[in-house]
C-alpha cells in the first residue's frame, strides 16, 4: 500500500509510540488525525508537525477513548475533514494495576470501540482499509507484575484475530493486525518503574529482565508498524517486536486465520 494521500487516525498519539506512528505515516505522505486525552501535549505536537509537514496534513482532536461519544465524534470529524479513512491505529493504553478497571476500559474497550468505528467507515469504501491494534508481548506471554494489563493485551490479540477472520469471510475489504512490542522506552515504561505501589521481588525481577533484554526505541517499533500497514497480503497477522530478534510474525498452534487478505 502506497501511503501517499492516505488518511490515518491514531489514538494515544500525543507522545510515545503513538507519536512515532504518526510521524512515520506523515513521512510517507499520509494525512493524520491525532487523538489524545492529553490536550496541551496534543496541541503542542500538532504545532510541531505543522512546521515540518504543513498545517493541512494533521488535525488534533481531544478524545478520551473510554468515551463512546468522544470517540464516535472524533472518527466522524476525521472523515469530514479528510473525506475518507484508510488507516486506523488503536494505540491508547495505560498500565495501572491499582485502577485495574480503568486499565480494562482504556486498553480493551477503547480498542474494541475504535475497531468497530473504523470497520463501519472502511467497509463502505471501495478501497477498504487497515486497522492496527497496539497489543504487547504481554499479550502473548504473562507479565507477572501486571496481570490485568496482561489480560487486556491477550484480549486485544484474540479480538483482532477473530475480527480479521470475520472480515475475510464478509469480504469487507478491511485488514486487521496487531503489534506486540516488548519493552519500549516511553513514559508508560517509566511510570511502571517509578510506581512505588509496585514493589517486591516481582518488580525487581521484571526490571532485571528489562535491563537484560534492553528497551526498544520508538522508531524501531514504528518501522514494524509501517510494515504491517503497507503489506496488503497480511490480515490477522500478529507481529512481535523484540530488541534482539527484531520484528517477526507470531505462529499460533491453532491457526484459524483464512489465508488471504480481504478482497
Ligand atoms: N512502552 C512499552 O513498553 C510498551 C510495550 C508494548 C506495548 N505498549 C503499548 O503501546 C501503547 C502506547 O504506549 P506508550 O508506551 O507509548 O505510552 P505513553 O504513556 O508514552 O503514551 C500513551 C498515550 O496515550 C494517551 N492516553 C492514555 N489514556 C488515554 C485515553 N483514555 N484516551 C486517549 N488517549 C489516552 C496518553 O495521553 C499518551 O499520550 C499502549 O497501548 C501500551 O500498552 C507499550
Ligand atoms: C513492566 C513494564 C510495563 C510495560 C508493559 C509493556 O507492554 C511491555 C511488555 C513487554 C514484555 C513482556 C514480557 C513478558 C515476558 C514473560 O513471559 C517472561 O519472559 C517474563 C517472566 C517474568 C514474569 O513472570 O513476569
Amino acid at each position: 500500500m502506497d501511503l501517499n494521500g492516505k488518511v490515518a487516525l491514531v489514538t494515544g498519539s500525543a507522545q510515545g509510540l503513538g507519536r512515532a506512528f504518526v510521524e512515520i505515516l506523515l513521512k510517507n505522505g499520509a494525512k493524520v488525525s491525532l487523538l489524545d486525552v492529553n490536550v496541551p501535549k496534543g496541541e503542542e505536537l500538532k504545532a510541531v508537525f505543522d512546521q515540518t509537514y504543513g498545517p493541512e496534513q494533521t488535525i488534533f482532536i481531544p478524545c478520551d477513548v473510554t468515551s463512546e461519544v468522544q470517540l464516535k465524534d472524533a472518527f466522524h470529524k476525521t472523515k469530514e475533514k479528510f473525506g475518507k479513512l484508510d488507516i486506523v491505529c488503536n494505540n491508547a493504553g495505560i498500565a495501572n494495576e491499582q485502577d485495574w478497571e480503568k486499565t480494562i476500559t482504556v486498553n480493551l474497550n477503547g480498542v474494541i470501540r475504535g475497531t468497530y468505528l473504523a470497520m463501519e467507515i472502511m467497509k463502505q469504501q471501495k478501497e477498504g482499509g487497515v486497522i492496527v491494534n497496539t497489543a504487547s508481548v504481554a499479550g502473548l506471554e504473562p507479565l507477572t507484575l501486571m496481570p490485568v494489563y496482561t489480560a487486556t493485551k491477550h484480549g486485544i490479540i484474540g479480538f483482532t484475530r477473530a475480527m480479521a477472520t470475520a472480515s475475510t469471510i464478509c469480504k469487507s475489504g478491511v485488514r486487521l493486525n496487531a503489534l506486540c512490542p516488548a519493552f519500549v522506552q516511553t513514559n508508560l515504561l517509566d511510570s511502571v518503574i517509578d510506581d512505588d505501589q509496585l514493589a517486591g521481588v516481582v518488580k525487581t525481577m521484571t526490571i532485571d529482565i528489562m535491563k537484560r533484554i534492553g528497551p526498544l526505541n520508538v522508531s524501531e517499533v514504528a518501522e514494524a508498524f509501517l510494515q504491517l500497514v503497507t503489506d496488503e497480503s497480511k490480515n490477522g497477522a500478529i507481529m512481535k517486536i523484540e530488541k534482539q530478534g527484531g520484528a517477526n510474525y507470531v505462529q499460533f498452534q491453532f491457526n484459524t486465520e483464512l489465508k488471504t487478505a480481504p478482497k
